[in-house]
């Protein structure tokens, strides 16, 4: 298909499009960076690390005493010196050598597969336990397709360095040091008339290998585009579609497709230059051996076996230099990719687990105490807020949107740390709770309840993975949900896609509650559902509540305020202060904020 050039610019109308730019990491060739990567092999190096260096040791060697016995030994002795017999023996003894040449490599290839594949297994499960680790602001600040690509392409683009590129560096090195000395002990001057080419190859790749690192980087950064534009292309494809977008959408792909293939281009240009300059020192190489060579023949200095040994090495000298090349890119494509997969793994998690943190049996006091928090340093979305709810209260949080009603919530689970003032559980800092222990006795319920691929079942059990099955259907039944369980399908075996596409926002609500009340926890955080739900659903959702929320502590972010009515205390806020508090009846009586919201949706429910 031929690419449109035209699209990358982007019309005003895909102005809406926009990823914040992963950072280009600018460093200069790290040898640390490198050392660090290869630290990823260290778990092999009493297993399949020396068994592949003994095989490629075993057939370098081979190979750098193969012309000698060819050259030297064959032309010179064997024929020179009229020695027929022992010209045979050469040619079987060069054939075995062949043939232990040919079951090293065999094996090394074997070996290093392997251990490529054991290595990038190892940092993908680093990188990825890592991530998990880390806190909500990390994830705030990138998209889900950036992470992905990280975790796949980055670590993906390593696994060429592992399997062939390391073991080619040494077998290289190695073939490389040996042929040099080779020729050197052949005849000095030719030796050094011939390597002459060496400074001339290392300058220019040198100079190449920054434009080359670079170009790599801008691949990562295209593709990084790329997937966060399809991820969420995909996730929001309903809603795409039903406002048409779809040819913007295709428009906007194709310009990021067009500028992920031009990156490519460009790098592989970039890569291409490399082998050609290689090439050319080759034919320079190729004229001094027959030119030279024929002069220190003629005047007797080397003899036809040398001259015969010469060339077979020439020949071989180019090969590790020009694989060295190839080798060297892949280091640099590496460089780029760890770069990047180092530079998350070196990210710590904002909330950090204390050393002194302790496990708690929670009762479920909260009090947060003159709580401020900024989530940039622009504006606080909390200020000096105190509120406190004994075990079993519920305490419901009301205002406008954007009040900090989930910034609340997010601080009692300790995703972020108050920037200001203290948030206690049961009259111990948050922040010297033991994260486990803090999050498994803590539940939230958000609005957008979120449902993994996988059975009803194993959806419920999310809240208590010890949980039996007949746990699972307990808790469901206590909730509610049996009933529209038991309809479906396959019943609590039914598999349900990412996201819950296959429920209804109000039976999807009931999951989350049946996976909360599974997990039994002391406090219950509750995002309540915004979704225009039927009058049925919403009794058996306030009757599945009241199963819920009781003889626990809860924090109801409350959007209908029919149902706050019963809570033992009402704060209301606005833009991060804390403005009213009481239960329905003091603020009503009070005349306030919270008395003019009841007012407004009566009147919005009446109209
Ligand atoms: N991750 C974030 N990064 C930066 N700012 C944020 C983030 N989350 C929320 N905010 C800002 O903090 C303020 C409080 O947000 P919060 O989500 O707590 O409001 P809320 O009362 O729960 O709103 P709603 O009723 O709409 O859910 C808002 O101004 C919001 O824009």
């Amino acid at each position: 298909m031929a690419i449109n050039k035209s699209s990358n610019a982007p019309s005003k109308h895909l102005q809406r499009f926009y990823y914040s730019q992963d950072e280009i990491i600018e460093k200069p060739f790290n040898w640390k960076q490198m050392l660090r990567l290869f630290t990823y092999m260290k778990p092999y190096s009493k297993s399949l690390l020396p068994k592949a260096i003994i095989a490629v040791l075993i057939s370098t060697i081979i190979r750098l005493i193969i012309p000698l016995f060819t050259g030297v030994l064959a032309i010179d002795y064997a024929i020179g010196g009229g020695n027929y017999s022992a010209l045979m023996w050469i040619v079987a003894a060069v054939a075995v050598l062949y043939i232990i040449a040919y079951f090293a490599n065999v094996l090394r290839m074997r070996w290093m597969n392997r251990l490529g594949q054991h290595v990038i297994y190892d940092l993908r499960h680093h990188l990825f336990s890592h991530v998990e680790r880390l806190s909500h602001n990390f994830f705030d600040k990138r998209s889900a397709g950036s992470i992905l690509v990280r975790i796949l392409n980055d670590v993906n683009s390593l696994q060429d360095l592992f399997t062939n590129g390391v073991i080619n560096l040494m077998m290289d090195f190695i073939m490389l040091l040996g042929i040099v000395i080779i020729l050197f002990s052949l005849s000095p001057e030719f030796a050094i008339a011939v390597v002459i080419i060496l400074p001339i190859m290392f300058f220019v790749s040198t100079k190449l290998r920054r434009n080359i690192r670079r170009a790599w980087q801008g691949v990562r950064l295209k593709q990084s585009k790329l997937n966060s534009h399809l991820n969420e292309s995909i996730q929001g494809i309903r809603v795409t579609q039903a406002y048409t977008q779809e040819k913007q959408n295709m428009e906007f792909f194709e310009g990021v497709n067009t500028e992920t293939y031009g990156a490519w281009q460009n790098a592989t240009q970039k890569n291409a230059f490399f082998r050609p300059v290689v090439e050319m020192s080759n034919a320079v190489g190729t004229v001094i051996l027959i030119v030279y060579g024929t002069y220190l023949y003629s005047t007797g200095s080397i003899s036809t076996g040398d001259l015969v040994s010469f060339a077979f090495f020439l020949g071989m000298f180019w090969e590790p230099i020009s694989r060295l090349g190839q080798v060297y890119n892949q280091l640099l494509v590496g460089m780029a990719s760890s770069e990047r997969i180092f530079e998350f793994l070196d990210e710590k998690p904002n909330v950090p687990e204390n050393e002194h943190a302790v496990a708690i049996d929670m009762k479920g006091r909260i009090d947060f105490e003159n709580v401020e928090f900024a989530y940039d340093e622009k504006r606080k979305a909390l200020d000096n807020i105190s509120i406190h709810a004994t075990p079993g209260e519920t305490l419901a949080l009301v205002g406008h949107t954007g009040s900090g009603k989930t910034t609340i919530a997010s601080l009692i689970s300790r995703f972020y740390d108050a920037t200001a003032g203290s948030v206690k559980i049961d009259g111990i800092d948050v922040k010297d709770i033991e994260l486990q222990s803090l999050r498994t006795q803590i539940s939230i319920v958000l609005q957008d309840t979120f449902i993994f691929s996988g059975t009803i079942m194993e959806n419920i059990r999310f809240g208590n993975p010890n949980a039996s099955d007949d746990e699972v259907i307990d808790a469901a039944k206590k909730i509610g949900a049996d009933g529209f369980i038991s309809r479906m399908a396959d019943g609590y075996h039914t598999e349900v896609e990412e996201r819950g596409n296959i429920l209804s926002a109000g039976e999807r609500q009931l999951l989350s509650f049946a996976r909360a009340l599974l997990a039994n926890p002391r406090i219950i955080i509750l995002d309540e559902a915004t979704a225009s739900i039927d009058t049925e659903t919403e009794m058996r959702i306030q009757e599945a509540l009241k199963t819920l929320l009781k003889g626990r502590t809860a924090i109801i972010i409350a959007h209908r305020l029919s149902t706050i009515r019963e809570a033992d205390q009402i704060i209301v806020l606005d833009h991060g202060h804390l403005m009213e508090r009481g239960n329905h009846d003091a603020l009503m009586t009070h005349r306030g904020i919270y008395f003019n919201l009841v007012r407004s949706q009566f009147q919005a429910s009446e109209a």
